[in-house]
C-alpha cells in the first residue's frame, strides 16, 4: 500500500479528497500543511495532499509560501472537491442556535460561512483550529454548548450533529488540491482528467515599467492560454513579488522552452513547477 499522508485529523476535506481520488484510504493525518509536506520532502510518507485554494475564499497561502520558499516539491496532480460546510454540534446538544458560545474551524471554513455566521450566530466567539477535522474533534470532546464548521464526513466520525445543512456563502463551493510527490508513478487516480495544466513560479527582476505587460505577451502571441495568474510577495521586502501562472496545457519542448528564453532574456526568474493532471472528483 501506498503512505498518503493529508491535513488531519480524520474528518478533514482534505482526508475525504484523498479517500475520493485513490483506490485507498489516506494512510496519515498530519497537523499542519508544513509537517505534511516536510514528510513527502523527508520521504517519511511517498504521497501528501494538501489545500491550494477555495472559490470563495481564495489561495491557502500557507501551501503556495512554503512550497515556494521552504521546500519545492513536485506537483503529480490536482485535485478539485465540492465543499459543503455544516454547522455541527454534540449530538446530546439541546439548545438552539442563540445557545452556542463559540464556533470552532479553519479560517478558511469560517470566511466561507461569513454571511451565516454574521447574521444567525453574531454573538458566538469564532476559534480557529488547524483543520475542521480538528474543530469536530475538539466538540465532541467539549462538554460546552460549542459548534464546529465541517463535513458529512467529520460528522460521521466524532458522532456530531448536523444542526444547519450547506451554511457556506456562495453555492458554487469547491477547493482545489495538490498532490505532491516525489515520485509519479504512484499517484494512481482513476478519474476523468478535465485537463492537464503546467505551473510557472516567475520572479520579476526589479520594479519595471511594463514588466507584467511582457510576461503576459510572451503566453499571448503563442496563444497559449492561461487559467489563473496570482503575485505574492517573495519576502525580500515592500514591493517585490513574484507570479504564480497556471497554463492550460502540458509542458511541451517548444512553446514553454520558448517563453521561458523570452522571459528570461528579459531579466526574469523562471522555473516550472509542475505539469500535472486535474481532475474533478464528485463526493
Ligand atoms: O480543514 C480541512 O478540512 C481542510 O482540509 C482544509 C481546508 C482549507 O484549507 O481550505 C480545505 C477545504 C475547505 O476549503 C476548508 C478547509
Amino acid at each position: 500500500m501506498t503512505t498518503i499522508g493529508y491535513l488531519g485529523p480524520k474528518g478533514t476535506f482534505t482526508k475525504l479528497a484523498v479517500d475520493t481520488a485513490f483506490n485507498q484510504e489516506a494512510t496519515r493525518g498530519f497537523k499542519t500543511i508544513p509537517e505534511c509536506i516536510d514528510a513527502v520532502d523527508k520521504n517519511e510518507i511517498e504521497i501528501g495532499v494538501v489545500p491550494l485554494e477555495n472559490a470563495i475564499e481564495g489561495t491557502v497561502q500557507l501551501t503556495v509560501d512554503y512550497l515556494v520558499h521552504q521546500v519545492r516539491l513536485p506537483v503529480a496532480a490536482e485535485l478539485i472537491v465540492p465543499i459543503q460546510q455544516h454547522l455541527l454540534v454534540r449530538s446530546d446538544f439541546e439548545g438552539d442556535l442563540s445557545d452556542i458560545s463559540e464556533v470552532h474551524s479553519h479560517s478558511h471554513a469560517i470566511a466561507q460561512c461569513h454571511q451565516y455566521l454574521h447574521q444567525h450566530l453574531p454573538e458566538a466567539n469564532m476559534v480557529f483550529t488547524t483543520s475542521t477535522g480538528k474543530a469536530a474533534e475538539l466538540v465532541s470532546e467539549s462538554r460546552e454548548s460549542i459548534a464546529a464548521i465541517g463535513n458529512k464526513l467529520a460528522a460521521r466520525e466524532y458522532g456530531l450533529r448536523i444542526f444547519k445543512e450547506n451554511i457556506h456563502d456562495y453555492p458554487n463551493n469547491h477547493t482545489r488540491f495538490l498532490v505532491l510527490s516525489k515520485n509519479e508513478e504512484l499517484v494512481k487516480i482513476n478519474h476523468p482528467i478535465q485537463v492537464t495544466k503546467t505551473t510557472l513560479l516567475i520572479t520579476l527582476p526589479s520594479d519595471q515599467a511594463g514588466a507584467l505587460h511582457q510576461i503576459l505577451s510572451a503566453f499571448s502571441w503563442r496563444k497559449m492560454n492561461l487559467s489563473k495568474i496570482e503575485s505574492r510577495p517573495t519576502k525580500t521586502g515592500l514591493g517585490n513579488y513574484f507570479f504564480l501562472i497556471d497554463v492550460d496545457q502540458p509542458y511541451d519542448d517548444v512553446l514553454f522552452p520558448g517563453v521561458k528564453a523570452e522571459l528570461e532574456s528579459l531579466g526574469c526568474k523562471v522555473t516550472i513547477l509542475g505539469t500535472y493532471p486535474v481532475y474533478p472528483l464528485n463526493i
